[in-house]
């Protein structure tokens, strides 16, 4: 379902990675290891749409990712490293604004039951800004929950996450998976609720030695956006 063919980036002359060809069908989560700085973010923002500046093909449900960005941006749910919540809204004027940017439509209770999965109940009408970091990551968090997308791409989505939230997310991560769901998240910790359908990489392996063939200018990537 979405493909990654011979994906390369490079950043201030410096690769980061090259020749990166995986595919993620449904059913399967896609883990991405790697050392600080060796490009999970700049691949999972390559992957969300928020960076053309790559060497490379992806392709969406067969057919290359810039001829089909609406229907695959409708079917991604991207949790960046910064996860979008605006500090002047409340929880339930967030998870209402972030699915209207995808055209989802949740009644009040999906809000409040999802709230509720993270949580935050006795605070939906708080503004954001007086959240803690984790409880103001757990709002995106329970965006997440209520979402339809099928696609996943979360970046360190356990960060400031405490104990019984890490399980919560993996016991979640496993149910999107175990009904056909696809995920790709960069995460530092081992997955422990999955199986069969677990898969990672390492960036680091992607690496090229040879300076002399760092990916130039003249070889970027598609831009969709
Ligand atoms: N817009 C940019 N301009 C220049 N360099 C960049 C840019 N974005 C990222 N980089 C560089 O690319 C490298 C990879 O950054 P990235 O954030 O993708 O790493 P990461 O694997 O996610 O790291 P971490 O585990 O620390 O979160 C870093 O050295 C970073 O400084």
């Amino acid at each position: 379902m979405l493909e990654l063919v011979e994906l390369g980036c490079a950043r201030d002359d410096r690769t980061l990675f090259r020749n990166l060809s995986v595919k993620l069908s449904p059913g399967e989560l896609l883990q991405i290891e790697g050392a600080n700085g060796s490009g999970k973010t700049t691949l999972l923002r390559v992957l969300a749409g928020l960076s053309g500046d790559y060497q490379g093909k992806i392709v969406w449900k067969g057919k290359k990712l810039s001829s089909v960005y609406a229907d695959f941006r409708l079917s991604t749910f991207y949790f960046g490293h910064k996860p979008a919540v605006k500090a002047e809204l409340t929880p339930v004027e967030n998870i209402i604004w972030r699915a209207n940017l995808r055209n989802e439509k949740y009644s009040q209770q999906q809000v409040l039951a999802a709230l509720q999965q993270v949580s935050l109940n006795g605070y939906e009408d708080t503004p954001c800004g007086q959240l803690s970091a984790g409880q103001h990551r757990r709002v995106a968090l329970a965006d997440l929950f209520a979402s339809q997308s099928s696609l996943w791409i979360l970046d360190e989505p356990f960060t400031a996450i405490d104990f019984h939230g890490v399980a919560w997310l993996e016991t979640l991560l496993a149910s999107h998976v175990a009904g056909g769901g696809m995920v790709i998240i960069t995460s530092h910790q081992s997955l422990s609720k999955l199986s069969g359908s677990y898969r990672t990489i390492r960036l680091d392996d992607y690496v090229v030695e040879d300076a002399s063939e760092e990916i130039g200018d003249d070889k970027a990537g598609e831009v969709f956006l």
